[in-house]
């Protein structure tokens, strides 16, 4: 497996990188490959990362590369962003971020791309859906990283009934940003269903709902680092070997929960192929929820062809 990470000198690049090389035993070797704008930086982490393959639990490697990698890579993960500062939405990145995803994207789409490719960059739904329509690759073989969402929704519940958040199964589909569908009705702990008291969902959403503006405020220029090289890698993971297991993924859906030609979090299957939808019953108000979050995906990426006409 050749897994290319375009953006790898940064943040979540190095770290899913990281994640990579230290991952699962039962996980192929991986041939991992950073490229970046920042060359030095590239070098840096490819000395540091190289030496810690004689701690990897595969025989995966790394180093540095150029953009012509990503060719023929089994899976691309993208984190290639203008650098963050304080803002309240991610949608303040729309603009410049369309235009690096641009520059990595197209040349795929004419070289006829057969991998995978995850994009993490934000904000990852309208990005994933306007992506997609310019032809540069079919839905199932461009995803967008949504995990968190979910991960900070258990985060949540857990600290709020006393659990440890691996215990909590808990999904949020729909937009990586304010048109979240979260799935109350799906929460399970340590296997069993559980209903939150309306206090409890309180205090869940006081955390969920403040999490991306608490941390930004910060001020730090770091993004969820750790958390996402994680998440991503788990997702390389299941690309490479194929898993029946769910995850949440931001994918352009074909009628699925409502919505057409719109990129939402929703949860997949994943295999070389890409992603499969799954499509849950999850009631009128959060396929009405869905409708509305692909409407705001949409407005943006119609304000984004606007933008770059
Ligand atoms: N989807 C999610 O849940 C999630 C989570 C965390 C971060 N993110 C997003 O991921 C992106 C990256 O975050 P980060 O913390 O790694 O940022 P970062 O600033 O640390 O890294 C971005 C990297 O992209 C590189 N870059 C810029 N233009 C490039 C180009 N044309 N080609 C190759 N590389 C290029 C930069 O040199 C830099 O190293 C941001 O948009 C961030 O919001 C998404």
């Amino acid at each position: 497996m050749k897994i290319v990470i375009t953006g790898g000198a940064g943040g979540t690049g190095s770290s899913t990188a990281f994640n990579l090389l230290c991952g699962p035993a039962d996980h192929a070797g991986y041939e991992v490959v950073l490229v970046d704008t920042r060359p030095n930086m590239i070098t840096s982490h490819s000395m540091d990362l190289e030496n810690a393959e004689a701690l990897g639990a595969t025989a995966s490697t790394v180093r540095g590369g150029t953009a012509e990698d990503a060719l023929d890579a089994d899976v691309v993960v993208v984190s290639a962003a203008v650098p963050l500062r304080l803002n309240t939405s991610r949608m303040v990145f729309l603009a410049d971020n369309a235009r690096i995803v641009r520059d990595v994207l197209e040349p795929l789409g004419t070289a006829a791309f057969q991998g995978v490719v995850l994009l993490l960059t934000n904000p990852v739904d309208p990005l994933v859906t306007w992506a997609h329509r310019q032809g540069w690759l079919p839905r199932h073989q461009l995803l967008g990283y949504t995990l968190n969402d979910s991960l900070r929704l258990r985060t949540g519940i857990a600290q709020t009934l006393g659990a440890h958040p691996r215990e909590v199964d808990a999904w949020v589909l729909g937009e990586h940003g304010d048109g979240q569908v979260p799935l109350y009705d799906r929460v399970r702990v340590a296997g069993e269903p559980v209903s939150l008291t309306e206090a409890q969902r309180a205090a869940v959403e006081a955390y969920t709902g403040t999490w991306y503006t608490r941390h930004v405020a910060l001020d730090s220029g770091r993004t969820s680092t750790w958390t996402t090289g994680l998440g991503a890698a788990r997702m390389v993971g299941a690309l490479a070997a194929g898993s029946e297991a769910p995850v949440p993924a931001s994918v352009v859906l074909d009628g699925e929960y409502g919505v057409n030609g719109v990129s939402l979090g929703v949860p997949v299957t994943l295999d070389r192929a890409g992603a499969h939808v799954l499509e849950w019953d999850i009631g009128a108000e959060r396929r009405h929820a869905m409708e509305q979050a692909a409407a705001r995906v949409d407005d943006a990426v119609a304000s984004l062809d606007d933008t770059l006409a």
